[in-house]
């Protein structure tokens, strides 16, 4: 009678069969490789399967950044401990020598930031940022010609030009209300839109006056955390297989990039125009390139042009956006500092001739420095540096050997608040920064734009272009805390920036006298 659930049931429990036995390899997949550090004999943070040490991140807890500073501060004594991100071993380095060895020292042996790239579905990772090896040495040498002092100098008037446009349009919003709240994030992002795409791109973007601009699209779906981020920073350590196949942008921001550098390679060259901007420094790479055979390391055709356009926006404007809001955010909350500064500023000020700001005047003011140190150490903006050894690498002090692809991670927040290189590392100040004092910082405990070969190609663009931005803005308004100025920032948990969860907000209260 009951001949017809027979079949039912049968499938039921082969369902269920199938669904133990997936349970049961997928946990022996996910577990495979937690017990790497164990046999290495080297202390680890007790793993999870599947998640590892990702826990508190994945549901949102925390920022990865800030998880690593916990796990540091637990592991005080430990220069290295065992991690797990999901499954895969990363060795995470609590010390700061180590932290040199690896990014200069011994650089050559970790010449790898272990992201998974196909270089030809995901064609808009040829750049820089992403490549390794050979590849990544010709770009640094040619790109490096773009960014020497001489270059800066030259793109100065274009970066001052625009922050005085920006206190053109501040103060002319300031007549129009008794009181200008700002949100300092989004300001300053339009800030520095119009400096980076113009000396970046040579483009008049006019963001400051005009935010519905017809590239913000493009801006917004290039920068803003997006799902294809969150999954790849997963499946870069759960399949590296999948990370491949998945973007990194949309296939229209591909073709954006593509079509913008095709269409100014060709114009500049058939019109034999020369600019002073970086895309001429990409053109003149790829122009250079007649002889040279498409799977050669040294190749830089127009994939490897519209990638570089694409990494220097993205790297260009948020990173400095972000520092130079915390930095103003910290002078409304620290008036004192805030009007010694302003001091430092208005005593270069006096001495020009034409009360504008030049070059060189930033070398002089040494407060200015000493403050955007202590705010890139408190707010570094990018919470890790990873790397992956290509031979096998034993630890200097240890007779630990990392087998080749070990990943390797500077927590730089860990480092930059650690009470083993910072007395009293929650508080603002500046004077760790002073001529007496800049002596015993430890090398590798401040690191905001790595060290070594590596490291960040555009420090010295970001320093004018904020503190071109700075001085302009503290000549001309004082910033005052207003009650919805966040004392205690937190962060975006999944994004790769160190990104404030709420909005930064202060008062521009315009000066009479400067
Ligand atoms: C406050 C501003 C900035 C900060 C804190 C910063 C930080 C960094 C850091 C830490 C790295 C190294 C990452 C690693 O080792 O894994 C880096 C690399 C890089 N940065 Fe910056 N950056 C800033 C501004 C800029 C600007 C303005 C540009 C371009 C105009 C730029 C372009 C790049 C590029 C292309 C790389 C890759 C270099 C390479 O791998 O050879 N950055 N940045």
């Amino acid at each position: 009678m009951l001949e017809w659930i027979r079949p039912l049931l049968d499938s039921f429990v082969l369902l269920q069969i199938l669904l133990v036995t997936t349970v049961v390899l997928l946990y022996k997949w996910s577990t495979s490789t937690m017990d790497y550090w164990k046999k290495k004999k080297v202390a680890y943070i007790p793993p999870l399967p599947l998640i590892g040490n990702l826990g508190r991140v994945i549901t949102n807890d925390t920022n990865l950044g800030y998880l690593l500073k916990e796990m540091c501060d637990k592991k005080i004594n430990e220069r290295f401990f065992g991690f797990y991100m999901t499954r895969e071993p990363v060795l995470i380095l609590n010390d700061a020598e180590l932290v040199m060895q690896v990014m200069l020292k011994d650089f050559s042996q970790f010449n790898d930031k272990g992201f998974h790239i196909d270089n030809d579905f995901d064609m808009i990772l040829n750049n820089l940022f992403f490549l390794k090896g050979r590849q990544w040495k010709f770009q640094r040498n040619k790109m490096s010609t773009g960014f020497t002092s001489g270059k800066l100098k030259s793109m100065y008037p274009t970066i001052h030009k625009c922050s005085t446009s920006f206190i053109n349009h501040l103060t002319k919003l300031s007549k129009q209300t008794d009181n200008l709240e700002l949100n300092i994030k989004s300001a300053i992002e339009d800030l520095f839109t119009d400096v980076v795409c113009k000396c970046i791109l040579g483009l008049d973007m006019h963001s400051i006056e005009n935010p519905n601009r017809e590239y913000k699209d493009i801006q917004d779906a290039t920068l803003k955390p997006n799902w294809r981020l969150h999954v790849k920073q997963v499946l870069q350590f759960l399949s590296p297989y999948i990370d491949r196949k998945i973007r990194i942008t949309g296939k229209h921001i591909e073709d954006w990039f593509y079509g913008f550098a095709e269409k100014n390679m060709t114009f500049r060259t058939e019109n034999k125009i020369q600019r002073n901007d970086f895309l001429q420094t990409l053109i003149n790479i790829y122009s250079e390139q007649h002889n040279i055979d498409a799977g050669s390391e040294e190749y830089f055709g127009l994939r490897h042009l519209a990638a570089n356009i694409f990494v220097f926006i993205v790297a260009g404007y948020e990173t400095s956006a972000l520092t130079t809001t915390f930095f103003l955010q910290k002078m409304a909350l620290y008036p004192e500092i805030q009007e010694r500064l302003r001091q430092e500023i208005l005593d270069v000020k006096k001495s020009k001739e034409d009360g504008a700001f030049e070059y060189e005047d930033f070398k002089k003011m040494t407060y200015l420095s000493m403050v955007l140190d202590e705010t890139l150490r408190m707010y570094p903006v990018l919470p890790i540096y990873l790397r992956r050894n290509i031979v096998p690498y034993t630890i200097p002090g240890s007779d630990v050997t990392l087998d080749v692809g070990t990943y390797v991670l500077t927590p730089t927040v860990a480092l930059h608040y650690s009470s083993k290189y910072w007395k009293d590392p929650h508080k603002f100040d500046p004077e760790r920064f002073s001529e007496e004092n800049k002596d015993s910082i430890v090398p590798g405990s401040f690191i905001p734009f790595n060290e070594g070969p590596r490291q960040c190609i555009g420090k010295r663009f970001a320093h004018v272009q904020m503190k071109s931005a700075i001085c302009e803005i503290l000549t001309h308004f004082e910033i005052q805390k207003t009650p919805r100025t966040v004392e205690h920032t937190e962060f975006v948990v999944g994004s790769m920036v160190m990104v404030p969860k709420e909005e930064i907000v202060a008062d521009f209260v315009p000066r009479k006298f400067y």
